[in-house]
């Protein structure tokens, strides 16, 4: 590790979570830092959404420690919890008759305070996370009468709006078609090139390998491996965590690809 690097924007240390009573995750780990792009990857029900929940302090670890820019969560109050991070969930209530821009607003709405109006500062903020979400066009749209892609753009927005140092995103790319996927991908990319730490959450490897600095695999509710794509993602441990036969090719580093068997091994070939 070199030591100029910065310190963590986000650390999980040792993190067990139960929920009614059932272990779901088994001391996790999970690092992000300014500047970096950290993919949380692995199959169905392996924990990955718990593990970005109890990241972004919206459940309780009942072991380990979760901390923000240093900070236990534990000890930052509630109001203070936007100023620390963003969280797009992967299925965000969707309000009957809000417009896109009054969405961006409540995510500004920490800025403002409970009885002040937005300044020209917060209307700057809100315009900027539209622009960069390319919803400036949407504003005036109700969320109700969005595509999917639209709507998974316009929580971006909200999120942005926020200016957290930490995004934390759920799947923001599931039920995209590739052409919005890789606006999304483009977008969360530029976000951590910009300096903010970028948490995804994230079934695609190889867009994860294609614009994540850090892979996070995570297996039966444990971070079973931690490193770059190349590293991580090998065929081994992809038998091993998704019993596929799949290989990763890194491409140029922009474009990747996951070379899967998808069909059965004739027996002619089995052992060969
Ligand atoms: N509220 C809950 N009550 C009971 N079990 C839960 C609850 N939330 C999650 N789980 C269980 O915890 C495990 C991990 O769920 P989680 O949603 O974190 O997985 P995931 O890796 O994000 O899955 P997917 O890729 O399918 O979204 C699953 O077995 C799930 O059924």
């Amino acid at each position: 590790m070199s030591v100029d690097r910065p310190d963590p924007l986000l650390e999980v240390r040792g993190v067990d979570v139960r929920i009614g009573g059932t272990a779901i995750l088994h001391g996790c780990d999970l690092t992000a830092r300014a500047g970096e792009l950290v993919a949380v990857v692995g199959p169905n029900g392996a924990g990955k959404s718990t593990l970005g929940r109890v990241a972004a302090g919206l459940l309780a670890p009942a072991a380990g420690t979760v901390r923000w820019g240093g900070q236990d969560v534990g000890a930052v109050r509630a109001r203070r919890r936007p100023h620390h991070r963003a969280y797009v969930p992967q299925r965000g209530r969707v309000p009957d008759g809000i417009r896109v821009r009054e969405a961006v607003e409540l995510g500004r709405a920490p800025h403002v305070g409970l009885l002040g109006r937005p300044t020209t500062t917060d209307h700057d903020a809100i315009d900027r996370a539209l622009a960069r979400t390319r919803m400036t066009g949407f504003a005036q749209r109700r969320l109700s009468t969005l595509s999917g892609g639209e709507l998974q753009r316009a929580q971006l927005s909200v999120a942005l709006a926020q200016e957290a140092p930490l995004l934390l995103a759920d799947e923001p790319t599931a039920s995209l078609d590739l052409g919005a996927a890789v606006t999304v991908a483009r977008l969360l990319r530029a976000l951590a090139d910009d300096g903010l730490a970028v948490v995804l959450v994230v079934h695609d490897l190889a867009l994860a390998a294609a614009i994540a600095d850090t892979v996070v695999v995570v297996h039966r509710g444990r971070t079973v491996a931690t490193g770059p794509a190349e590293e991580v993602l090998t065929p081994d441990r992809l038998a091993a965590v998704w019993e596929v036969d799949a290989e990763l090719d890194p491409g140029d580093g922009a474009r990747t690809a996951l070379r899967v068997g998808w069909r059965p091994v004739p027996h002619a070939l089995e052992g060969r």
